[in-house]
């Protein structure tokens, strides 16, 4: 990532809304928002694939869920957060099972990058079902983004909610129903 560039590229937006970029408030601001760049955008360098690789041979083949795992990313339209938590459930097959902080790793690396919530929700069940070969994945993501509430419409409080859907939990409503409850209970 080329921080340099960045803060030359905050200068200018800060002089282009009129602002005086060498005033004490300002003067870091560059170097702070090319540092928190780097934090937020840190995916996009990453392979979330790795976090699959060390899988236990244990022989559970049914539901596994993790959920309410918080998340925070970038909107690709307008580079302001959406923040929420998503669900992932899996059904491991032939003993492929991985550790569960992985499925919150996936959803990390999946997350810090310019992205559409749709996107992510998609990426993680489409990456579990790469590299796991499970029976099948459920992802519910539910977000509030800024760039509907504090700008534009200006709706606070809205939520919106993605899922994706693989496998056994798209053909059997029985096992997607029992995601669903688990997620809302
Ligand atoms: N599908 C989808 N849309 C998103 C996401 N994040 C932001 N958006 C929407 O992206 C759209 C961009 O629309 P544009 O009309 O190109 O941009 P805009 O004029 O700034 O839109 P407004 O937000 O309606 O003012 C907006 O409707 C946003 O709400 C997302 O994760 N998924
Ligand atoms: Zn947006």
């Amino acid at each position: 990532m080329d921080k340099e560039k960045i803060q030359s590229a905050v200068r200018m937006i800060l002089e282009a809304i009129g602002e005086n970029p060498d005033r004490q408030g300002l003067m870091d601001t560059p170097r702070r928002v090319a540092d928190m760049y780097e934090e937020v955008f840190a995916g996009i360098e990453k392979d979330p694939a790795i976090h699959a690789q060390t899988v236990f041979d244990e022989p559970h083949e049914e539901m596994v869920l993790v959920k309410d795992i918080q998340f925070s990313s970038m909107c690709e339209h307008h580079l302001v957060p959406f923040i929420g938590v998503a669900h992932v459930a899996y059904m491991p097959k032939n003993g492929r099972v991985i550790g569960l902080s992985k499925l919150a790793r996936i959803v990390d690396d999946i997350s810090k990058r310019p992205q559409l919530q749709e996107r992510i929700t998609k990426s993680v069940a489409d990456l579990l079902m790469e590299e796991l070969a499970p029976i099948g994945v459920m992802v519910v993501i539910e977000a509030e983004h800024m760039c509907m509430s504090i700008r534009g419409v200006k709706k606070q409080g809205s939520t919106t909610v993605t899922s994706a859907v693989r496998g056994e939990f798209k053909t059997n409503s029985k096992s997607r129903n029992e995601v669903l409850a688990l997620i809302n209970r």
